[in-house]
């Protein structure tokens, strides 16, 4: 369960998130859209840690988040914008770091990350450094990663602009599968076929949130 109290994130003067608060439980996906600079990263980051608040708070079950590594140890998992992918490794070491820094089995990790590589349909990919891929097969490796992760609660931030309909709803279809396991999901995004296949669906401006629908 992701619980935001009166969460305000500010960068000096700048307000970016403004006193949001939402809760998504286990099992559900929640969609936050918005114009650029609304705040929609911002929120994420919080969630994930990333960023500390100025006011509020954000607890992930019975763990309030204070910084990333404590959140991404509780199983917080963030797929950023912009893919945050190291170019010059493989796609397959890209999903193995995590693991490897949270001490996963080595089997485990194997496993894992063959089983992610082929969920978004790479998994003849998996040595290719990732500055040999195009754009959209480094979003999915970024998503490949997060999935990876099996985490409890995963933050995908713009995680299918770059993809076209056919894997944008894969991708759509692996997060839904996400929750399915019992994930709590957050997914940032401007493309509102996402956000219709979301069960929730909150907008974002000038860092106030208003639900357009509620989980
Ligand atoms: N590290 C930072 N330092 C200063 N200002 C920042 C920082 N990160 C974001 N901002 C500002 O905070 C506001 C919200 O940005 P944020 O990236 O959260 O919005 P967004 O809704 O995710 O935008 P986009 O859809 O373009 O990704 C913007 O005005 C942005 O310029």
């Amino acid at each position: 369960m992701i619980t935001v109290t009166n969460l305000t994130v500010a960068y000096d003067d700048l307000i970016a998130v403004a006193d949001v608060s939402l809760r998504v439980p286990p099992g559900f996906v929640l969609a936050v859209s918005g114009p650029s600079g609304a705040g929609k990263s911002s929120l994420l980051w919080a969630v994930a840690g990333a960023v500390r608040p100025s006011s509020g708070q954000v607890e992930v079950d019975d763990l309030t988040i204070s910084d990333r590594p404590a959140a991404a140890a509780h199983g917080v998992v963030l797929i950023p914008q912009g893919n945050g992918l190291a170019r010059v490794l493989t796609a397959r070491e890209n999903l193995c770091l995590p693991l490897l820094a949270q001490r996963t089995d080595p089997e485990a990790v194997d496993r894992q990350v063959e089983q992610a590589l082929a969920d978004v349909g790479l998994q003849d990919s998996g040595d290719h450094l990732v500055e040999e891929l195009s754009g959209g097969e480094q979003q999915r490796v970024a998503v490949a990663r997060g999935l990876a992760q099996q985490g409890r609660v995963i933050l995908a931030d713009e995680s299918t602009s770059e993809l076209d309909g056919t894997n944008r709803e894969r991708v759509l279809d692996l997060l839904r599968r996400e929750a399915g396991r019992g994930a709590a999901v957050i997914v940032a995004t401007h493309d509102l076929n996402v956000a219709a296949g979301a069960d929730g669906h909150a907008i974002m401006d000038e860092g106030h949130l208003t639900w357009q629908r509620k989980l």
